[in-house]
Formats: structure tokens, C-alpha cells, sequence
């Protein structure tokens, strides 16, 4: 489990921000990972604000909602530039499904970690086909701590780390749960891709 490197360090002085990125397939619990370090902040009465991008309302208009239904209040953002100018002066900042934002939103995660915030951000690092989800790699790249998790794969029962999209749509955003993917290994994702 991941144990956070500082919480409730709120001293103007010692203010160090940091980068943490979650990453793994549909279903690895990334969201419910996110929820978690987030929820401890505010336990630590810390200043939270959290975002998501505003394309993703499979489950809720404005809250994150895991898959178990874990549920946190967020701001739904179309542009990465957004989060600039709404993060304000909070300790830590949250982002969902950051893998569908601009490439800006390297910049803005790197620009809030440098003046001071604990910057939490979850996504899927693959997309359908298993190539990278931009802008995920240069994420992983720049975030001091990574935190890669795993689901089930649906057909083995082993561990997965691919998002298995069920359906023939070939573009890479398609909005769906399971009844359009399903975690898989790497062995039972490559022997029925197409
Ligand atoms: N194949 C699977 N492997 C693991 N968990 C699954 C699977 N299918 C459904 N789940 C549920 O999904 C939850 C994780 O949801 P969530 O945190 O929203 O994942 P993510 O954000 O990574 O898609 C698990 O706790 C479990 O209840
Ligand atoms: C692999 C893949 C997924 N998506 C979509 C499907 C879901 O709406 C989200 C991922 O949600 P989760 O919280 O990680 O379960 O992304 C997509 O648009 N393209 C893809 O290649
Ligand atoms: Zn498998």
C-alpha cells in the first residue's frame, strides 16, 4: 500500500510539492486508490480540490465514482488550463482519468507540484490496443512516486494490466464499462486482439 511521503505539512517554509501518478487497466482500482489518499488529506484537514475531465460522466455529472461505488465531489473541467486557474490555494489536487486530457496537463501538474501542491492524478497508462495513452508517459515520467495497479483479468483469473475493449469501434475515446471492456493479461489481451 501506498504510505504517503509527507500529510499535514503545512508550514509556508516547508512546503514541498511532489507529483504521484496511479496508474493500470480498467478496473485495477485506480479510482478507489485516488478516493483514498484523497479522503486521508481531508482526514489531515488538508485543502482539497479535485478535478475530472468533463467528458467522463458515465457515472455522475460533477463526483469521481469508482466501479464499487466510492464516490468523491469533483470539478468536471474541459481544458487542463482550467485546472490553473481553479486550483486556488489547496494543499493537494486530485485528477481522474487523466488520460483524457491536453498535453498541457503535463505542464499544469508539474507547475502546481513546483509551487508547493501534492499533485494525485489516476488514469489508464494503455489504451485498447495496449499502446500508451498519451498523455500518460511523460505523467509517469515526471511524477516522483508511481503507483502501478492491477485488476483481474476476466478470462484467466491471473493479473491484468490491459483494457480489453470488447466491440470493433476503433477510435481511441470510447466511454464504456463492462459492458465494453474487460481487464486481461497480457496472454488472454493479445490471443483474441484483433
Ligand atoms: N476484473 C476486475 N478486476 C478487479 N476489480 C474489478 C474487476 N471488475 C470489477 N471490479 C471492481 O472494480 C473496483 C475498482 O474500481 P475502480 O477503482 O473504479 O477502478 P479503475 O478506476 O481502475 O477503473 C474493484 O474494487 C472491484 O469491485
Ligand atoms: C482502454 C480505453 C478506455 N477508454 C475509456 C473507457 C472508460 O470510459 C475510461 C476508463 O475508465 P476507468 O476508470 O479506467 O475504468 O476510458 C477509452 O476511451 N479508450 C480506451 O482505449
Ligand atoms: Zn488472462
Amino acid at each position: 500500500m501506498f504510505i504517503e511521503p509527507v500529510i499535514g505539512n503545512n508550514h509556508p517554509k516547508e512546503k514541498k510539492g511532489h507529483i504521484e501518478v496511479i496508474c493500470g487497466s480498467m478496473f485495477s482500482g485506480k479510482t478507489e486508490e485516488l478516493i483514498r489518499r484523497l479522503n486521508r488529506a481531508l482526514i489531515a484537514k488538508q485543502k482539497v480540490e479535485i478535478f475530472k475531465p468533463a467528458i467522463d460522466t458515465r457515472y455522475h455529472d460533477s463526483n469521481v465514482v469508482s466501479h464499487n461505488e466510492n464516490e468523491i465531489r469533483s470539478t468536471p473541467v474541459q481544458f487542463a488550463d482550467d485546472i490553473m486557474l481553479l486550483a486556488g490555494d489547496c494543499d493537494v489536487i486530485g485528477i481522474d482519468e487523466v488520460q483524457f486530457f491536453d498535453k498541457q496537463i503535463v505542464q499544469v501538474a508539474n507547475s502546481l507540484a513546483k509551487s508547493g501542491k501534492r499533485v494525485i492524478l489516476a488514469g489508464l497508462d494503455m489504451d485498447f490496443e495496449g499502446k500508451p495513452f498519451e498523455p500518460m508517459p511523460q505523467l509517469l515520467a515526471t511524477a516522483e512516486y508511481v503507483t502501478k495497479v492491477h485488476a483481474i483479468c476476466m478470462k484467466c483469473g491471473d493479473l491484468a494490466s490491459y483494457s480489453f475493449r470488447l466491440s470493433d469501434a476503433k477510435q481511441k475515446v470510447v466511454l464504456g464499462e463492462k459492458d465494453s471492456y474487460e481487464a486481461r493479461c497480457r496472454k488472454c489481451f493479445y490471443e483474441d486482439k484483433k
